[in-house]
């Protein structure tokens, strides 16, 4: 284990399997894990998040979830593994790479010169009346930021700053255009800008910095 590390399923970077610039350099991608219902998995647990934001359980109806969700724990807690190969985060045939972190999205096109996704907030991405949340939002960016910046050097980049600008409300529940691309690039700098459209409305903007990461950096 890592000095940093929490779990005891973390398995540190050896060898024969070292950190290549923040990502295992034997990273396998595949869409196999988890099987072919693992992204109606994922959904379910999206809208069950969704539904605790607007929840209110009597006391007993409180019991009943805790209970069950004692339970999928516990049948979770069997099958644990390290980040590297969890197929969350990994699943590119899925919304967000199957990854519940992020809000669900879908990558339209994506290149050396940007990308251009949809992506849409749910209902356990309610901020307040009936809005987005700005983390969120945020949250989205730095995602397809950092994915602009991964295509377009082909390695990994790390978030070296992320200024959202909130133009006016976003809608939850409503597929949005979210445009991330590199405005500019100097050395192992990545300033990428990005848009996020409700129609022709302008929810959010984001001006971003990307640094790639250099062989072996943690
Ligand atoms: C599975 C399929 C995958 C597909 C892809 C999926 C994509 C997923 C994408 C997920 C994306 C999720 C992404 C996330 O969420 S990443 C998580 C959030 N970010 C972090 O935790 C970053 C923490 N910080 C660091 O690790 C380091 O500080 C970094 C790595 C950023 C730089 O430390 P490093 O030691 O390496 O470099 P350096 O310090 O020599 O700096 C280098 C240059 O940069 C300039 N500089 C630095 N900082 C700033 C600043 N704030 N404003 C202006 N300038 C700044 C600096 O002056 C210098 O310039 P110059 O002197 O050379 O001119």
């Amino acid at each position: 284990m890592t000095e940093t590390s929490k779990h005891e399923w973390d398995i540190p970077a050896t060898d024969d399997s070292p950190h290549e610039g923040g990502f295992r350099a034997d990273l396998q991608i595949t869409t196999d894990r988890g099987g072919p219902r693992y992204g109606e998995m994922i959904e379910q647990v999206r809208s069950f998040m969704g539904k605790v934001r607007y929840a209110s359980p009597t006391p007993e109806l409180a019991d009943e979830v805790i209970e069950d969700l004692r339970k999928l724990n516990a049948k979770l807690d069997t099958m644990l593994v390290d980040e590297w190969t969890t197929p969350s985060g990994t699943r590119i045939d899925l919304p967000s790479r199957g990854n519940i972190t992020l809000p669900p999205y879908e990558v339209k096109d994506g290149g050396p010169d940007g990308v251009d996704a949809e992506v849409t907030f749910e209902d356990f991405h309610l901020g307040g009346n009936g809005v987005a949340h700005g983390g969120h939002v945020a949250v989205a960016f730095d995602d397809l930021g950092g994915m602009a910046a991964a295509l377009r050097t082909g390695g990994v980049a790390r978030t070296a700053y992320l200024t959202v600008n909130y133009r006016s409300l976003t809608p939850l529940n409503t597929p949005l255009v979210l445009k991330t691309w590199v405005d500019r690039h100097d050395g192992r700098k990545l300033f990428v800008k990005g848009t996020l459209h409700d129609g022709d409305r302008l929810c959010a903007d984001l001006d971003s910095l990307f640094i790639e990461l250099k062989p072996g950096q943690p």
